[in-house]
């Protein structure tokens, strides 16, 4: 059986004191979501031990947004697996499209960002997806087949997660049909040699589309940006009703 697994990124948003004012109303709003579904918060580094502190004995699980490939070293603004560890964080975003594009992340950084959370115990959530330009010009299965095959090198994949994230559905309102994502979770499943990996959709998920991306049979869960930052938008995704 495939885990359900819904991940809020919150991306550079939220300082300490709104990450508890989200806390206080998103956690009275968990009281019906199924216990199989595994939920997430990926924060940025500053909320992480805060946030630990308070998710402690709940249900919500706390990822970060990248790691470095090294345990320590002089990689001014970077952070190491050991460092996120020891504060409770389980969960790690890898190679996101914002990475690739803004910080030179490259399929290459990206496998070893991959070994490494998995060697310091994290689960990374590995991100693949065209841009618009790809899709329209029918490279969507062979970009994310190369970009699969080049970060899955050496890596587990018991212990991990992959979240499809058509960049040009990200943050633009402009979801991905569900029927087309559960195409394409399909074919990403096709490459896996584990069949349990359990496989996101990402792109302007909204709490008026969760349900029908829900309902598709290969998509196990979902990856949120913008609307994960309200309690009451992402208490009412993670209610999703099937
Ligand atoms: O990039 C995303 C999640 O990682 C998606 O962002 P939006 O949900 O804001 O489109």
């Amino acid at each position: 059986m495939r885990k359900v697994v819904i991940a809020g990124n919150w991306k550079m948003y939220k300082t300490q004191a709104q990450a508890l004012e989200f806390l206080q109303g998103f956690m009275l709003e968990l009281d019906n979501v199924p216990e199989e579904r595994e939920i997430i918060l990926c924060a940025p580094f500053t909320d992480l031990a805060l946030l630990s502190k308070n998710l402690h004995g709940s249900r919500v699980q706390l990822g970060a947004q990248n790691v470095h490939w090294e345990e320590a070293g002089a990689y001014t603004g970077e952070i190491s697996g050991p460092m996120l560890a020891e504060i409770g964080v389980r969960y790690v975003v890898v190679g996101h499209s914002e990475r690739r594009q803004y910080f030179g992340e490259t399929d290459q950084t990206v496998n070893l960002r991959l070994k490494a959370a998995q060697k310091y115990g994290l689960t990374p959530i590995l991100c693949v997806g065209e841009t618009k330009q790809q899709r329209d010009a029918g490279e969507t299965e062979i970009l994310i087949y190369t970009q699969l095959e080049k970060a899955l090198v050496g890596v587990d994949q018991e212990k991990l997660i992959i979240a499809y994230e058509p960049i040009w559905a990200i943050g633009t309102g402009d979801t991905c049909e569900a029927k087309e994502a559960n195409r394409i979770i399909g074919l990403i499943r096709s490459r896996l040699s584990n069949q349990n990996v359990p496989i996101q959709y990402g792109g302007s998920v909204k709490p008026t589309n969760i349900d029908e991306i829900m309902a598709q049979p290969e998509i196990d869960g979902a990856l949120v940006g913008g609307a994960s930052l309200e309690p009451q938008s992402f208490s009412r995704i993670v209610n999703y009703q099937v």
